[in-house]
């Protein structure tokens, strides 16, 4: 039904492709009444990160790109050097200014994300917009210029007082929220000797170590815990889409192994 409405489609942007060569498209339902959509699929309309949730892992990153991807068309429809209304090609990979002769091309924001660890214990922060006893890995936005390296010594001196000693690539995963960040994942490791904590409180609400007991008994939960009034929140940590929930489940199996070997 959607489908006659020429506009719409046209609006469309190629995101990816099947392994049956089906190419897939994200679409902007604009002003569409929600309801009307809601009963046509026969499903209900969920914010994005609670989405993560329920998603299965294919379809994560799929929908995580379409809502990028459409988001920064939404932004970039004019030209920042002119001030010209800009226009997409057909894909919807890129927009021209054609007073310029600009060509713009959606854009991620480097994030290093960090698990510390003292040898023992790993380090989870939480910034006050988090649910309620959900903490993660640390992260922060890499200045221009600089490198994963420097971004991780510097965010992780700068947010608890730590001076990391020895860094080790794990992974990378793109990240919708708040724009479209490219997260670049770590575990790092501190002196075990130097492992007081000063939390920066502009940037977190809390910081602090936590044993192997306590993240394994994390991981098992795979919904935001029901966190009753009055009691203390529930410790839990971001799904496993999420490239924290990674990171705080490598460095599990890495402990459980070490202490099997002891
Ligand atoms: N996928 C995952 O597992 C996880 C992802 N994340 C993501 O990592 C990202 C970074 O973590 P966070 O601790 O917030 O970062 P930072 O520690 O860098 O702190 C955020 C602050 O950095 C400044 N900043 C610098 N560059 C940018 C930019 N390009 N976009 C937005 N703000 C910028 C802003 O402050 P000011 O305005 O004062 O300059 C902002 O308030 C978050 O977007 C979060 O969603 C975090 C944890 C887990
Ligand atoms: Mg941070």
């Amino acid at each position: 039904k959607l489908g006659k409405d020429k506009q719409l489609v046209d609006e469309s942007v190629l995101i990816g492709c099947t392994e049956e060569n089906e190419a897939q498209f994200s679409l902007d339902l604009g002003e569409i009444e929600q309801s009307e959509v809601e009963q046509l699929c026969g499903g209900v309309f969920v914010d994005l990160r609670k989405a993560f949730f329920l998603l299965r892992a294919h379809e994560a990153p799929l929908v995580a790109k379409g809502q990028a991807l459409l988001r920064w068309h939404q932004s970039h429809k004019f030209c920042s050097a002119t001030g010209q209304p800009t226009f997409r090609n057909q894909s919807g990979s890129q927009r021209v200014c054609h007073s310029s002769g600009f060509t713009y091309y959606p854009m991620m924001a480097p994030v290093v994300i960090v698990l510390v660890s003292d040898g023992n214990r790993c380090l989870l922060g939480r910034q006050a917009t988090f649910p309620p006893g959900m903490y993660s890995a640390l992260a922060g936005f890499c200045d221009m210029g600089e490198t994963v390296e420097e971004t991780v010594h510097r965010e992780i001196a700068e947010e608890v007082g730590l001076e990391v000693q020895s860094l080790q690539y794990s992974g990378s995963q793109h990240w919708p929220f708040p724009q479209s960040s490219f997260m670049v994942a770590c575990h790092a490791t501190v002196n075990p000797d130097k492992t007081e904590v000063s939390v920066d409180k502009v940037e977190l609400d809390d910081a602090r170590w936590f044993t192997l007991e306590e993240v394994t008994e994390a991981l098992q939960r795979k919904k935001p815990p029901r966190n009753p009034k009055g009691e203390p929140p529930t410790f839990w940590v971001p799904p496993s889409y999420a490239i924290a929930n990674r990171l705080i489940s490598e460095w599990a199996q890495q402990q459980q192994l070490k202490l099997k070997r002891s």
